[in-house]
């Protein structure tokens, strides 16, 4: 007889993936990476989360969106922490993850391999428009690639970028609204502030 749940348990070797949520800063993508992650604990799937430790901006023990949703999640200090905490999970979700060393892209794939759904949301572009960090490598390496979009605040028109209003040229530099506003392709070469 076949028991629900074994098929359960079992469920890692039906294959594991990457998944790629991306977008300017507000497009939605701490929001859809919960929806995702709260399907997968609906399905009683074991789902563990994973944060970088730089960003602390709301709950260092949760993602937490610009809309207030959360969902618990671990801060870790670079990529291959991931895989020394990830233990008997399906699905593992990893947020900010243009804040991630060179590792993460390899780490995705060793989970991936092993049978583990992994979804990975963040900035495919920096301030500048630049690729950020190891999204463009995984975003390569994933089965879906899901790019959403925020409203522009200047013409309302889907925004892309997210454009700086502090004169500080660093990569990386926290912030929400004060500091930054998704911009369409439009408003952001239009460079008047
Ligand atoms: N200009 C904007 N465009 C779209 N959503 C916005 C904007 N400004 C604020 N928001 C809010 O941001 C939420 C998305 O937040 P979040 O999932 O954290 O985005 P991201 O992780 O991509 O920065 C939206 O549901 C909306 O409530
Ligand atoms: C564009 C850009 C953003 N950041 C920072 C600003 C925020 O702290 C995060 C993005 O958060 P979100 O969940 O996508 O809203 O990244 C940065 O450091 N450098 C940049 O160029
Ligand atoms: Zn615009």
């Amino acid at each position: 007889m076949v028991f629900v749940e074994d098929i359960f348990k079992r469920r890692n070797e039906l294959g594991g993936s990457i998944e790629v949520v991306c977008g300017s800063m507000f497009s939605g993508k701490t929001e859809e990476l919960i929806r995702r992650l709260n399907r997968a604990k609906i399905a009683r799937l074991k789902v563990e989360i994973f944060s970088p430790k730089a960003d602390t901006r709301y709950d260092e023990n949760a993602l937490v969106s610009h809309n207030a949703t959360s969902i618990p999640s671990t801060p870790v200090e670079n990529a291959s922490s991931i895989l020394l905490l990830a233990s008997d999970v399906h699905v593992i979700g990893i947020d900010e993850a243009q804040f991630f060393d060179e590792e993460l892209p390899d780490v995705c794939n060793i989970l991936a391999n092993k049978g583990i759904r992994v979804i990975v949301a963040g900035l495919d572009m920096d301030f500048k428009g630049r690729p950020f960090g190891p999204m463009p490598a995984i975003m390569a390496m994933a089965e879906s690639v899901t790019k959403l979009h925020a409203v522009c605040v200047r013409c309302g028109n889907p925004a892309l970028y997210s454009y700086r209003l502090l004169p500080d040229e660093n990569q990386v530099m926290l912030g929400e609204k004060e500091s930054y506003e998704p911009r369409c392709r439009s408003c952001y070469t239009n460079l008047e502030v």
